[in-house]
């Protein structure tokens, strides 16, 4: 896979698929996992967009430097990636902390932006004490030490019984994850509250929730919609990981909002 050199050395993993000539579409992975999350959308996707996936600082195939992160860095690592690229604007998902980094773009970035697609995300998802607490078991004892209870908290039991193989791959992103990416991630979360800035996204938004959301439950999704004027909402049966537990329902509503 590709990489790009940020601007405090930094290296980020990224690829790109689909037709050259295709308007751009960012796709932003959630903590803990990494590009191969998207893969249920790449298909569609591709067929309309040049789709840029990339590999969030302390993900996958990306460096995992020394934390704390913040979300301004993690939004910065996007605009180096665009810059390296030559693309002056994106159409831009991204679920959990991806959609947090969405935010801080539509905010502090919105010239850059067409379209924003913010899924399963919150502005603010204290308290600082439980981020703290999962932040000290990681540097501890490692992703094992986590894993199955984010499963529980990202997959309705219904999908966990019908879906092994789906689950199975999640669960092996969680687990190859760098414990210290990890936690440099969790640390821009646990710092984050964009909740006064959302009114200034002006860039048309897309806010995607799960009804049995237990990580952003429906309440965030709505918080969003309401805070960001003349933002669309779908509501999908999912649990946190709604762009795999409904793959289709999850294209269909970003191939129908970024058209
Ligand atoms: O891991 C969780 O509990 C939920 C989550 C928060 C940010 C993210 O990407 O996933």
């Amino acid at each position: 896979m590709p990489l790009i050199t940020l601007d405090d050395g930094c290296n980020l993993s990224y690829r790109i698929d689909g037709p050259a000539d295709a308007p751009p579409l960012v796709l932003s992975n959630s903590l803990g996992t990494a590009m191969a999350m998207w893969e249920p959308q790449m298909a569609a996707l591709a067929q309309h967009y040049r789709v840029i996936r990339y590999d969030s600082r302390g993900h996958g195939a990306s460096d995992a430097p020394a934390g704390p992160y913040t979300m301004e860095r993690l939004g910065q690592d996007v605009l180096g990636l665009m810059d390296e690229l030559d693309i002056y604007r994106v159409r831009f998902c991204g679920l959990s902390k991806g959609g947090m980094v969405a935010q801080w773009l539509g905010i502090n970035a919105g010239q850059r932006l067409d379209r924003l697609v913010l899924a399963n995300t919150a502005a603010y998802m204290g308290p600082a004490e439980s981020w703290q607490g999962r932040m000290d078991l990681v540097a501890a004892q490692g992703m094992a030490a986590v894993t199955e209870a984010v499963i529980q908290r990202w997959f309705t039991p219904g999908f966990v019984a019908a879906q092994p193989d789906a689950v199975d791959r999640v669960r092996w992103l969680l687990l190859a994850t760098e414990p210290q990416g990890y936690v440099g991630c969790c640390a821009a979360i646990r710092d984050m509250d964009q909740r006064p800035q959302l009114p200034a996204i002006a860039v048309p938004t897309l806010v995607i929730g799960g009804t049995q959301d237990p990580a952003t439950p429906p309440e965030k999704a709505q918080e969003l919609h309401a805070s960001i004027k003349g933002s669309n909402l779908v509501m999908l049966d999912a649990a946190h990981l709604s762009n795999v537990e409904q793959a289709d329902a999850f294209t269909a509503a970003l191939i129908d909002f970024l058209a």
